[in-house]
């Protein structure tokens, strides 16, 4: 039989991929031969295989239920390749990614996989998958992509990632059989070849796009990176150099060509990256000392899919920032942020305040938190300031604050500052709060008992990292501040009604000291009288019974209400002896109360003889209008006081009233036309008439 072109009976499964073959066929071989294609599952007639000269099949199953081909005619399977049009999403996947590869049998995935692996994409994991064989069907966490050459219509629905790789083509070595066993020239090889490597060129385009895409997209980085004020440098995930800009060059004086690729810690040890390797978090802000520099540092760590990338850091040179800050906050202090007190001012001679100077010439030559407890005016600031005077920080300021004085809306924006625009009213350019004033000084927080919680917490803070934030700021400002905190009140009996933090009492009260009040030191009373008075250039004498009532007396006021006293005994006594009519009213009643058993049995005494001759109503009168005119100094004759009285009397009745008055001791009564004065044991009568109503 003459034969015409070689026929070959082509089987597939599939429509689309027996077209596929159809036209790898034709491109090859042109009119040379014909192709009789059948696919699905039916049954081929008998005719068809007997026609053949070759039968090509995608797999060597789909002739199981076909009737048995003629044994002279050849069958090949076709042996497949890969579309490389479409493999550019497989190479846009990073290393480690898992694509469960989907196809209808087994031996097509593993084909598959096993040819991805010989062009390069070892890196990728393939989980093979086929619907109903034995290949176990992961949990949809495990995998990222689903991956098939064609029949997406198989990948499991919710897989919802899916690459579609195309039908495989037809492999060149399977063309060369075909042309070897039908005994056809491959004249046009040639052109088959030409469409592979064209599809390699194609690839290789779009990567050499991709390559310089990124090399534009680097420059402009580049550019951009070298235009911003600020050293930036960035590591890969081991903390290698990858980038430096020009300002961080700048900066640090360190060439970019020698330090790219070395390890940052080796090169900026004092950047500390490995905490925020380690930490993946992020680090803003930090003062950070470098050679003579002073940097504000940020690190933030680059995150991909919860990996690290690596790290970025910026900086900037803030040398001068914190000279100008310094140079403001010594003016500052020449305005006024320095101490008036030193030891010297500290005047006492009883033994505790002796004690009490010993023990804060000690605490001033460390540098910790001191708590200084103690009535009020007895000198804690004094202390205070003494302390300073006496510490390293003597030149820096010594920044006072009262709690007491500050309103709680006050008080953190005094503190800490505040940035321009962090409330309605805030001053323009911000404002440094008094920590930030007292740097490498003292901040002395007087009355800390009254200090609100919220603010016991920020202060905690402080302590705790000797740094502030402004109010409505970002920005960590580091202050160097030696604490002297005092207080009146009974921090302890706080802590337990709640209204004081205890861990800010503990970190308040590093080192104790406690002034006792002046009540308690009555050796430092004269000593600080005469202090005053020197300190006024006054001279004044005291009346020995007035000595003896100030020693008796209380002061609650302490050391500042004796400084009052003595003014106003200036003033009174103008400049002579001071006598009990002198002094003012809460010390003459004051010493009333607390007198002595025997001075009290007197008083009663006084006023029992009194009520046996006469009225004691009529002696109060006569009491009471003496004691006026003696507090203004004055001696009263027998006429004036009678004018005075509520009830008149006779001459007689009022002598004889004086008389036994006098013979109490409560009166002085002048010989000849002296006139009348109340006695400092009168002043205690009156006071017991008084308050017995
Ligand atoms: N030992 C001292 N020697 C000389 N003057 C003193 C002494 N102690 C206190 N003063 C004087 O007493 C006054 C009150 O002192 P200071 O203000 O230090 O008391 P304070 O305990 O801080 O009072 P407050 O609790 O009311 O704030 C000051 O004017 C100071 O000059």
């Amino acid at each position: 039989m003459t034969k015409g072109k070689p026929r070959i009976l082509l089987i597939n499964n599939m429509e689309t991929v027996s077209h596929l073959f159809v036209n790898s066929l034709k491109l090859f071989f042109g009119n040379r031969i014909e192709i009789d294609a059948h696919f699905g599952l039916c049954a081929i007639e008998k005719e068809r295989f007997e026609e053949a000269d070759l039968i090509l099949l995608s797999d060597i199953k789909l002739l199981t239920d076909q009737p048995e081909p003629p044994e002279h005619i050849p069958v090949l399977v076709a042996r497949r390749t890969i579309d490389l049009n479409n493999l550019d999403r497989l190479m846009d996947l990073r290393p480690g990614t898992r694509c469960l590869f989907v196809s209808n049998t087994i031996d097509m995935v593993e084909g598959a996989i096993e040819l991805l692996r010989h062009l390069g994409f070892s890196h990728l994991i393939f989980i093979p998958y086929v619907p109903g064989a034995c290949t176990p069907l992961p949990e949809k966490e495990q995998v990222d992509f689903a991956v098939c050459h064609g029949l997406p219509e198989l990948v499991p629905a919710h897989f919802d990632q899916i690459i579609e790789l195309g039908h495989r083509p037809l492999d060149l070595t399977t063309i060369f059989d075909i042309a070897r066993l039908l005994d056809l020239s491959p004249e046009k090889a040639n052109l088959y070849t030409a469409e592979f490597i064209s599809d390699f060129v194609r690839m290789g385009r779009k990567l050499t796009d991709s390559v310089n895409n990124e090399r534009h997209l680097n420059e402009k980085l580049e550019s951009i990176l070298n235009a911003v004020h600020e050293g930036i440098i960035a590591t890969d995930a081991f903390g290698n150099i990858t980038l430096m800009n020009e300002e961080a060059e700048k900066i640090l004086k360190l060439p970019a060509i020698e330090n790219i690729g070395r390890r940052v810690q080796d090169v900026l040890p004092e950047f500390q990256v490995n905490a925020v390797l380690e930490s993946n978090g992020e680090a803003a802000n930090q003062l950070t000392p470098f050679r003579n520099l002073f940097l504000l540092v940020t690190q933030i760590p680059m995150m991909l899919d919860g990996q690290v990338l690596g790290l970025v850091i910026t900086f900037q040179d803030v040398t001068k920032v914190q000279q100008m800050e310094q140079e403001i906050r010594k003016k500052s202090t020449q305005l006024g942020l320095m101490t008036k007190y030193s030891f010297d001012h500290i005047i006492g001679s009883s033994p505790s305040t002796q004690a009490n100077k010993q023990v804060a010439i000690k605490l001033a030559e460390s540098d910790f938190t001191i708590l200084i407890t103690g009535e009020n005016g007895t000198g804690k600031e004094v202390f205070a300031q003494a302390i300073h005077h006496h510490s390293i920080r003597r030149d820096g300021p010594f920044v006072p604050v009262n709690f007491a004085g500050l309103t709680e809306s006050l008080v953190e924006s005094e503190l800490f500052g505040y940035e321009e625009g962090s409330f309605t009213g805030a001053r323009k350019g911000g404002k440094m709060g008094l920590f930030e004033l007292a740097h490498n000084g003292t901040i002395f927080l007087d009355e800390i008992g009254d200090a609100p919680l919220s603010i016991q917490a920020a202060l905690l803070r402080v302590l705790q990292e000797r740094q502030v934030m402004r109010v409505g700021g970002h920005r960590v400002i580091p202050v160097n501040v030696r604490v002297i905190a005092a207080t009146n009140r009974n921090l302890f009996a706080m802590i337990q009604n709640g209204t004081f933090r205890e861990d800010l009492y503990y970190r308040l009260n590093v080192l104790p000291l406690q002034i006792p009040p002046l009540r308690d030191r009555g050796q430092d009373i004269m000593v600080l009288i005469n202090y005053f008075l020197q300190k006024k250039n006054k001279v004044l004498t005291f009346a020995p019974e007035v000595a003896d009532l100030l020693l008796q007396y209380s002061w609650p006021g302490n050391i500042r209400e004796l400084e009052n006293f003595i003014h106003y005994a200036v003033v009174i006594a103008g400049g002579n002896r001071v006598e009990l009519c002198h002094l003012p009213e809460q010390i003459l009643r004051a010493s009333t109360s607390p007198l002595h058993s025997t001075e009290q049995e007197d008083i009663e005494d006084a006023i029992d003889f009194l009520s046996r001759h006469g009225s004691v109503h009529e002696y109060e009168s006569i009491l009471q209008i003496l004691a006026s005119c003696t507090k203004r100094q004055e001696r009263i004759g027998r006429q004036s006081l009678n004018a005075m009285l509520p009830v008149p009397m006779t001459d007689a009745q009022i002598r004889q009233k004086l008389h036994y008055l006098s013979r109490t001791g409560c009166v002085e009564v002048g010989i000849k036309k002296q006139g009348t004065r109340l006695t400092a044991f009168g002043f205690m009568v009156v006071e017991k008439l008084k308050a017995r109503g």
